[in-house]
Parts: structure tokens; sequence; C-alpha cells
């Protein structure tokens, strides 16, 4: 008799198997543990068959995305189905409402793919693998973005910790609007594109994967637009980070671990935070003739080691020399925090006195590129015509051409005196504005180059 049985149970499954050779994976919304937790895979899933959705089904629901209520998601109804092929083999979505009901809702559901056994390898493998990137990668781009500050907030015993607030980040600039020479602007994007598709390389090196930017030039040359149009180019969140206002290493450290992964971290004017530091060194310098060992302290410190908690910064002190960190220290615990918690970040300097900063911060591999941004140029001002004035060529050009040849003018003044009133007036006055204002700069440093 268990011969039998075995025997029948072979042939059903053989059969079975012949008969119906798919194999059917099943993914549910909510895990079916205690934390009902939502499934990762289940959103990314969601996001993925979104535009196949659009395309090939005849009855859609529209939910607004996790994370930015103003973006809507559209996905299968139940009992729908969505085809989609990959690397020539042709699979089957479908939608259903779960069957095992949870007892917090009953409304988990469940997506299932079905496909032909023989592809079993490649879809378990890379099928699903490029489902959830491309799913993530989807809601990365629709996602509010944020745009992060530090500041302290006071702990329930009274002490005050460094901690960050947010606003939601809506900044318009981009690469297309950004005034710079195009093959440079065309460079950056390029170097970040790269950076973003590298995680196996910084992962194989056993490096953070981080790059670093210096933006230096004059101001109003550009340097927030930019990083407000990486931020956009790479639908990162900006965390600007004030070093003034950062207590010690220790709250230094607290803050950097809190930079969720795909940030930009901006300091803005570091030769500003450099000073600072200088002052404590002064400082420091003076108290050393009265209190041994003093130097210790301060190397450990200058190395970035959370051991230079600094008793001298009491209260009183604050006005004088408000932040305990220095720049190198700041570096290197970004590399010892980076490498170990993974995760894509941009960090980004900014400087109007690129002279002032010390060689050995900015040295490559610190500070992977550095990107001078410069007075306007007649390219630069045509890109700004276009942003202001919606044209791309008047035959003022040329008088304009002409003057920014003579003279020294950001971005920024240029941007002014076009868009004043731009709303109501026509191209040809701002641009008569534009010159105006150009010619008594010019006429104004030629009187002053005279006096000297
Ligand atoms: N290169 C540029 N391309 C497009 N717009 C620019 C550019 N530079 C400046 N602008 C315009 O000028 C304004 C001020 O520029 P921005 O704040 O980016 O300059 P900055 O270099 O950061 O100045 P600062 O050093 O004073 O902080 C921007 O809001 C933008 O409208």
């Amino acid at each position: 008799r268990d011969f039998q049985n075995h025997i029948g149970k072979f042939l059903h499954k053989s059969l079975f198997a012949f008969l119906y050779p798919y194999i059917q994976i099943t993914f549910h919304e909510y895990s079916d543990d205690f934390y009902y937790r939502r499934n990762t895979a289940y959103a990314a899933i969601d996001n993925y068959l979104s535009s196949k959705s659009i395309q090939q089904s005849t009855s859609l629901k529209a939910d607004s995305y996790k994370g930015n209520k103003n973006k809507l998601l559209l996905t299968i109804e139940d009992h729908q189905e969505v085809s989609d092929t990959f690397a020539g083999v042709t699979l089957v979505w479908s939608k259903e409402s779960s069957k095992q009901k949870h007892s917090y809702s009953g409304k988990d559901k469940v997506y299932k793919l079905t496909f032909n056994r023989k592809h079993r390898d490649i879809v378990t493998g890379a099928y699903l693998k490029h489902v959830v990137d491309e799913g993530n990668a989807i809601s990365q781009q629709h996602r509010q973005r944020k745009l992060y500050a530090n500041g302290s907030k006071k702990s329930y015993t009274g002490s005050s910790t460094a901690s960050w607030s947010h606003i939601v980040f809506k900044h318009p600039a981009s690469f297309d609007t950004l005034a710079i020479d195009p093959a440079r602007k065309r460079e950056i994007m390029d170097d970040l594109l790269a950076f973003s598709k590298s995680e196996e390389y910084y992962a194989r090196i056993g490096k953070a994967w981080k790059r670093g930017y210096l933006l230096y030039g004059p101001p109003g040359t550009g340097k927030t637009t930019m990083i407000a149009a990486i931020a956009n180019f790479l639908s990162y969140d900006i965390y600007d980070l004030e070093l003034t206002a950062v207590k010690d290493n220790s709250d230094l450290r607290k803050l950097l671990i809190e930079i969720s992964s795909k940030a930009v971290v901006v300091i803005e004017d570091i030769d500003c935070s450099l000073e600072i530091t200088g002052q404590r060194k002064k400082k420091k310098a003076k108290k050393k003739a009265t209190k041994k060992g003093e130097s210790e302290e301060e190397k450990k410190e200058d190395d970035g080691g959370s051991g230079g908690d600094d008793k001298e910064l009491e209260s009183g002190d604050e006005t004088e020399s408000s932040s305990n960190v220095t720049l190198s220290g700041l570096l290197n615990i970004i590399d010892g925090i980076w490498s170990a918690s993974g995760g894509e970040r941009v960090i980004i300097f900014t400087t109007n006195h690129v002279e002032k900063l010390d060689e050995a911060l900015i040295r490559k591999g610190r500070m992977d590129k550095h990107i001078e941004l410069s007075y306007c140029d007649f390219e630069g001002f045509k890109v700004l015509a276009k942003n202001y004035l919606s044209i791309e060529t008047h035959p003022l050009f040329e008088v304009v051409r002409g003057l920014l040849e003579k003279t020294k003018v950001s971005p920024a003044d240029v941007a002014e005196s076009l868009m004043q009133k731009a709303v109501e007036e026509d191209a040809e006055i701002c641009l008569n504005r534009l010159i105006q204002d150009l010619e008594s700069k010019t006429a104004k440093e030629g009187e002053q180059s005279k006096e000297a």
C-alpha cells in the first residue's frame, strides 16, 4: 500500500507539473508577525507596476504616494493582471485580497507573480532584483524631499542636545537653469551620475560611499543655486550643517549619524568656520601658559577623536567661540561613521575665499571635485535671459556681450536687473535696464581705477 501511495503521489506531481508548468510567488502587503509592518518589496512592486498598469489595465486604483501626498500612485484593482517581459521571459502579475485576514485589518493585499518553471533562476535572481531596484528608484523620485537644518533641543533632563529640524524642500533650480559653462555643467552631471551608480565600487574598495565637492567663487555666482540643482538632479534631501551651532564632537557625531542615505550635506562658508577654529586655538594657546597637558587634548580633537569634550566651553564662553569642532575632525568622523553605515552622500563645502583654506583640508580624496563659480560671461547671460525673459536671442544681446567683457558682474546681479517687475514688462525694457546697470558699473570701476 505504501508503495502504491508513493507511486500515486509521484504520478500526480508529474502530471500536475506537466499540465501546469508554472510557479507562483506571492508578496503580501503586510508582514504576518506581531509588528504588522508594510512589506517594502510590496511597495516597490506597486511603484514598478504603476506605469505598466496605466498602459494595460482597464480598472485602476488611485492612491497618494507614501511620502508625498501631492503625487498619485495608480495601481491595478483586485483580480486584474499586468504582464511584463524581462530578458525574453514573459511574466504575469496579478493582485488579490489575501485569504488570511490579519487581526488589525482585513485589507491585506497580495501580488502574485506567475512564470514558467523553466525560468526559475532568472526570475528569482535578476528579475526580482530589477523590480525592487526600479520600484525604489521611482519612489525616490516622487518622494517629497526635505531641507534639514541643525539646532538644539532640550531633553527631558533639561540639557540641550543637537538635533535636526526640517521643512519641505522645493527649490526650482536645475542644471538647465544654471548659468555656467555648458561643458562644465555636463562634466558635473556625469560625475554625479557615475557616483550615484557606484555602490559596488565603494563597497569593493571598502570606502564610505561619499563624494566631496568644494564650490568656490565670489558672492552671487550661484554656489547655493548649484547645491539645489545637485539635490534636485539626484533627488536627495539636503542637510544644511551650521558648524558654529555645534557644541562639540559628540554633538557632531550625533548629527552625522542621523543623516539619512541619499543626502547632500552642505557646509556653507567654511572659511568662516575655520576662523572660529582659529580663534579657539589662539585662546587655547594663551591658556597653555598656565595649564599643562592641553596640547594632548587639542591634538586628539584635530584628529577627530571624541575625547575632546572641552571643559572650557561652559555657558559664558559661548559668544567668543561657540563651536568646538575642527574641520579635519569633521572629515574624519564622516569617514568613520559613513563607511560603517552605508548609503550615498554628497558633501559640499562652499567658500568665497578659497585661498584662505588649508591645503590638507581640501586635498583630492577629501574634496574630490573643486568647482569654481565665476562672474557672468555671455554664455551665462544667455541662460539667465532664457530663465527670466524666455528669449534666446535679441538684437540687444550684442551690446550686453560687449559690456560683460569689460566688467565683472555676478550672475546674481544680472538676474536682479533682468527680473525686476519682469512679469509686467517686455524683454526689451529688461535688457535696457541691464545695459544701463552694466554701463554705470563700468563707469564706476573706471573712476575708481583712475583715483587709484
Ligand atoms: N550661476 C547662476 N545661474 C543661475 N542663477 C544664478 C547663478 N548665480 C546666481 N544666480 C541667481 O542669483 C541668486 C543668488 O545666487 P546664489 O545664492 O546661488 O549665490 P552664492 O554664490 O551662493 O552667493 P553667496 O556666496 O553670497 O552665498 C540666485 O537666487 C539665482 O537666482
